[in-house]
């Protein structure tokens, strides 16, 4: 398939909006000829006060050169404004369909795969790149239709008045057209490329880090938490430093280039008038050295085109991984299951297509009991909750819940089925009433109360300033951990889905919200058909089967009881986590 251009990518996203930007570059070409005119009457200024006698002198005719000059600048300048806004307008269209685009297809991605790339990395892509392009179309592209005009009529003025100081003129031009074209190929390409990886990562890191600030000074691991976004800060000043060292030759032999026409005009006027000077060649000269600061401004901003030109070819690319990822497959048929238990039949699953997560692995949870997964870290516990809420499809064996397997059930009724609440659930900044609401917005007030009750959130709503209506996020109101959780159990409790995924919380700060916490999902529990992550086997002595997970296999299953009398994986298990709950009482006595 033939590759678009950037520039019929961008604008493919124009709409109706296409028209202003050829209309921008056909008025940015009118501007940058505009922008000559002044430098013929300048020349006929020199020429009148070289050329004519002091009594013949015509004051009057100078002064209307000078002000038609003037006019013509002035013109110039405004029919650039005009350039400036039609580009300007057609760009924020542009910019903000991208945006659009972006966000509609990051909707329908799984959610497992907006995980893979983390807040800070799709926010840089979303705003970055979008930005990117914005920059380019608004003034990049007029400027490279105005950039190109301009060296046309200059090679106009410069050789119509004397060819052999135009010809001179034109060297360094030249010299600096072939440094530029150095510094613009696809060596560079590549190293932009790194570069802004390596931006992005940091980008990505300080986000990451910036929220994890919270269980870093719970577990005063400031310096190890650190080190990651530590480590990306490097990494960007390893790229920037190698990208400003390979510019640094090219850019000096550049600039001396292209500031140095004066060099060759004057060595150029020395020796044309090696045999006397004529008021022509002055004349010329004068015009010459005025004119020629023309040629270096043109040719710095077609270089910076061309290194903005690299930059949208990067954010196009990065908005490309974003489009080329794949949404959820949707199934026509919209079968609502009849009864709600799960069951996984040999599932595997993969992330990198190299390691199984999950290893031909099957399940059943007979509608309205609690299982409970537990199991070594990397075990594939939290891979499996993904998958039985269709985070991710597996590449083999199916999910189903009831009798459906859940890629036959349409996107709005599988949420309206499933609940989730992991440990990161996160609020929005907006109303405790609103985060609530969420899970169903036709519910009342009063409904959002007692769905706030019952998850044991009454405490944190009494000690709020505007109650249910304070707004999370706003004049410094925060939540911790434990009551976010809360909150999102409140939501899970307001929906009233059948099936729950629940990924028990591990850290508390204290005991309180522990306590209340737990509170609240055995009464979110009440009645659903509930997949747990559990970290406190304590906390699952009741549930109806145990699953322990290994390698992405389960190797273990039963009740709390059967499981002990196995004395495998989670006897011993159990023991430690006795044990330790033993130690840990007993040192509470103590203190
Ligand atoms: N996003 C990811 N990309 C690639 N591999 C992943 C990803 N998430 C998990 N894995 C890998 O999949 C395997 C299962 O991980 P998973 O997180 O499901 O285990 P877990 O039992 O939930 O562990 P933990 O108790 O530590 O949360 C591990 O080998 C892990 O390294």
């Amino acid at each position: 398939m033939k590759k678009q251009s950037n520039l019929s990518r961008l604008l493919s996203y124009a709409g109706g909006h296409k028209i202003l930007t050829w209309l921008s570059w056909i008025l940015s070409v009118v501007s940058a000829l505009l922008a000559l005119v002044p430098f013929w009457y300048i020349w006929r200024i020199i020429h009148d006060l070289l050329e004519a006698a002091p009594d013949f002198f015509r004051a009057d005719q100078t002064a209307s050169y000078g002000w038609s000059a003037v006019l013509f600048a002035v013109l110039s300048v405004l029919v650039y404004i005009a350039a400036l806004m039609c580009s300007h307008l057609s760009a924020f269209r542009i910019a903000s369909n991208i945006r659009k685009e972006l966000l509609r297809h990051i909707a329908s991605l799984p959610l497992g795969t907006i995980e893979k790339y983390g807040s800070g990395k799709l926010r840089r892509i979303v705003n970055t790149s979008s930005a990117a392009a914005e920059t380019y179309l608004a003034h990049r592209l007029p400027d490279k239709a105005g950039a190109i005009a301009t060296p046309v009529g200059l090679l106009f003025l410069l050789l119509v008045f004397d060819w052999r100081l135009g010809l001179l003129s034109l060297i360094p031009v030249i010299l600096g057209f072939l440094i530029m074209m150095r510094m613009t190929g696809p060596d560079m390409e590549a190293k932009m490329k790194e570069y802004q990886n390596a931006l992005s990562d940091m980008s990505n890191e300080a986000v990451e880090y910036v929220r994890g600030i919270p269980v870093v000074k719970t577990f005063g691991q400031s310096v190890y938490s650190f080190k990651r976004f530590k480590a990306s800060i490097d990494n960007y000043e390893k790229w920037v430093i190698a990208y400003t060292k390979t510019l640094r030759l090219p850019m000096m032999f550049y600039t001396t280039a292209i500031n140095g026409v004066f060099a060759f005009l004057i060595a150029g006027g020395i020796f044309l008038s090696r045999n006397g000077v004529s008021n022509d060649l002055l004349l010329n000269l004068i015009f010459y050295i005025i004119i020629t600061p023309v040629i270096g401004t043109t040719l710095t901003k077609i270089m910076f085109m061309s290194e903005d030109a690299m930059i949208v070819t990067d954010a196009l690319s990065r908005i490309d991984t974003i489009l080329d990822e794949k949404p959820l497959a949707e199934s026509a048929a919209h079968t609502i299951p009849s009864s709600h238990s799960i069951t996984l039949e040999h599932v595997t699953f993969s992330y990198d297509g190299q390691k199984d997560a999950l290893s031909d692995l099957s399940l059943s949870i007979p509608s309205g009991q609690v299982a409970a997964l537990v199991g070594p870290s990397g075990g594939g516990k939290t891979t499996l909750a993904g998958i039985a809420a269709r985070f991710f499809d597996p590449q083999k064996g199916r999910v189903l819940i009831g009798d459906v397997d859940i890629r036959q059930i349409s996107k709005e009724d599988l949420m309206n089925q499933v609940s989730f609440v992991f440990q990161n659930s996160r609020l929005i900044k907006s109303s405790i009433l609103e985060n609530v609401r969420m899970a169903r917005p036709d519910a009342s007030r009063q409904e959002v109360f007692q769905a706030l009750e019952a998850a044991q959130c009454m405490d944190i709503i009494e000690k709020l300033p505007d109650g249910i209506d304070t707004v999370i996020g706003a004049d410094g109101i925060y939540l911790s951990g434990g009551e976010q959780q809360r909150i999102a159990i409140a939501r899970a409790i307001l929906k009233n889905a059948p099936v729950l995924i629940l990924d028990e919380a591990t850290a508390f700060a204290d005991p309180d919200n522990e306590v209340r916490v737990q509170q609240a999902l055995s009464t979110l529990s009440r009645g659903k058909t509930v997949l747990m992550i559990a970290h406190r086997l304590s906390s699952i002595t009741g549930a109806d089967c145990i699953y322990v997970m290994q390698d992405g296999k389960i190797t273990e299953s039963g009740t709390h009881a059967e499981l002990l009398q196995k004395n495998g994986l989670f006897a011993h298990m159990w023991r430690n986590y006795s044990e330790a709950a033993e130690w840990k009482i007993e040192k509470e006595e103590n203190v």
